[in-house]
């Protein structure tokens, strides 16, 4: 009997070989850098993501693991073999569009199928793999309609069935959300997690939605002007950044530049160029020492709320309150703590919600819950 694509892969999330590696890659667009020395290893069965702002080179890396660019120096390996000679089309792996790029004169059928009519393999079999993953999409019963019949969902399903069909070791997805409303997004999300799950393939999905990356991500590498800042799984990716970049880029944080003044086996004591001392306790593997230039991030999150002072002695700043927003779950504060020095507070909607005023406030957070960061 023949192999399915669920069976081939066997369900597992295999994690211990490597399927795509990318070893010290370089490309250059017209003599200027898009990505500078890129290592990357992705192993069999991952969701690993790729995510960045605009420009920092997320697609190019991509197309270079696709084989729709070449790179000018270093090597690429998809399951263990140098992918320097392998044009794309003969590649193990296949590409899902944000634009779908789906055949307007096909329809659902026969888009799925084109691929696979190339090929040299039985009616039978072409039968049977096409109906698999239209199945596994959801998209049987629309099996007749041309694209322009569809939902951007429903597209986008079958450039996924497009992309299976070919049962590739890795599936690679280039902002496969990005064209779908807010709503359809969150649901397209939770069914690529599923589809992920069922097949046990590696996928390696670039996009610049923080929140996709993180909810869905087995791990993601964090790219700026064409380097990797940081790879990890969701939460030390949102926990622990190595980087104030990263740091800034996740989530939403406070970042205090300053200078450690102050250093023991506990805690680091850094003046901020803002006039303030923050008190952080020592993380594991540091070489944060007397007079490095660090960012302290801070998460709004973290940093509590009182009118009156606290007893707690490191990080406690009297400020006043200048802005309440309201956001349904939540209310984001801003709270000026001097002059120069604004804190972005934000804290679960209770009903003993702080009025928005000119009041005198005290915000504080613990030593445990910042983060010293060097510049
Ligand atoms: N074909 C090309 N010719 C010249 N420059 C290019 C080409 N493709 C990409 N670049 C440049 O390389 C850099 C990285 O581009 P890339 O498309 O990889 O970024 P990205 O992170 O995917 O951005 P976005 O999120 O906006 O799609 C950019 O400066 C871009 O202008």
């Amino acid at each position: 009997m023949a192999q399915t694509i669920t069976q081939d892969r066997g369900k597992k999330k295999a994690f211990e070989s490597k399927d795509v590696e990318l070893k010290n890659v370089f490309k250059f667009f017209n003599k200027e850098p898009a990505i500078c020395g890129i290592n990357l290893d992705i192993r069999q069965g991952e969701f690993f993501s790729i995510l960045g702002p605009s420009g920092c080179g997320k697609t190019t890396t991509l197309r270079l693991i696709a084989g729709f660019e070449r790179a000018n120096t270093g090597n690429i390996l998809i399951q263990g073999q140098s992918m320097s000679r392998v044009p794309a089309y003969r590649r193990p792996v296949n590409t899902v569009f944000q634009s779908y790029a789906l055949f307007n004169h096909l329809n659902v059928w026969d888009n799925v199928a084109f691929g696979l009519r190339l090929k040299r393999i039985s009616k039978k079999e072409l039968k049977a793999r096409v109906l698999e993953v239209l199945e596994l999409v959801k998209m049987e019963g629309l099996r007749s309609r041309y694209p322009s019949q569809l939902s951007g969902g429903q597209q986008q399903r079958v450039a996924l069935a497009r992309a299976l069909v070919n049962r590739p070791a890795v599936l690679l997805l280039d902002e496969p959300l990005g064209a779908l409303d807010l709503k359809l997004r969150k649901e397209m999300q939770v069914e690529l997690s599923n589809l992920h799950r069922e097949l046990g393939l590696t996928f390696v999905m670039v996009t610049h939605d923080q929140e996709e990356a993180l909810s869905l991500s087995d791990r993601i590498a964090i790219m700026n002007q064409g380097r990797i800042e940081q790879i990890g799984q969701p939460a030390e990716i949102y926990e622990f950044p190595q980087t104030p970049f990263v740091a800034d880029f996740i989530g939403d944080t406070n970042l205090f530049e300053g200078e450690i003044v102050g250093a023991n086996n506990e805690e680091i004591a850094i003046l901020t160029k803002a006039g303030i001392k923050i008190i952080v306790s020592r993380q594991k593997d540091t070489n944060l020492v007397v007079s490095k230039s660090v960012s302290v991030s801070v998460r709004p999150e973290k940093i509590q709320l009182s009118l009156y002072r606290p007893s707690i002695k490191n990080n406690c700043f009297e400020g006043r309150l200048v802005n309440t927003m309201y956001m349904g779950t939540h209310v984001n504060y801003v709270v000026e703590l001097n002059k120069s020095l604004r804190v972005n507070v934000r804290q679960p909607n209770t009903e003993g919600s702080l009025p928005n005023s000119d009041m005198p406030i005290y915000a504080w957070w613990s030593e445990a819950d910042c983060l010293a960061l060097q510049n």
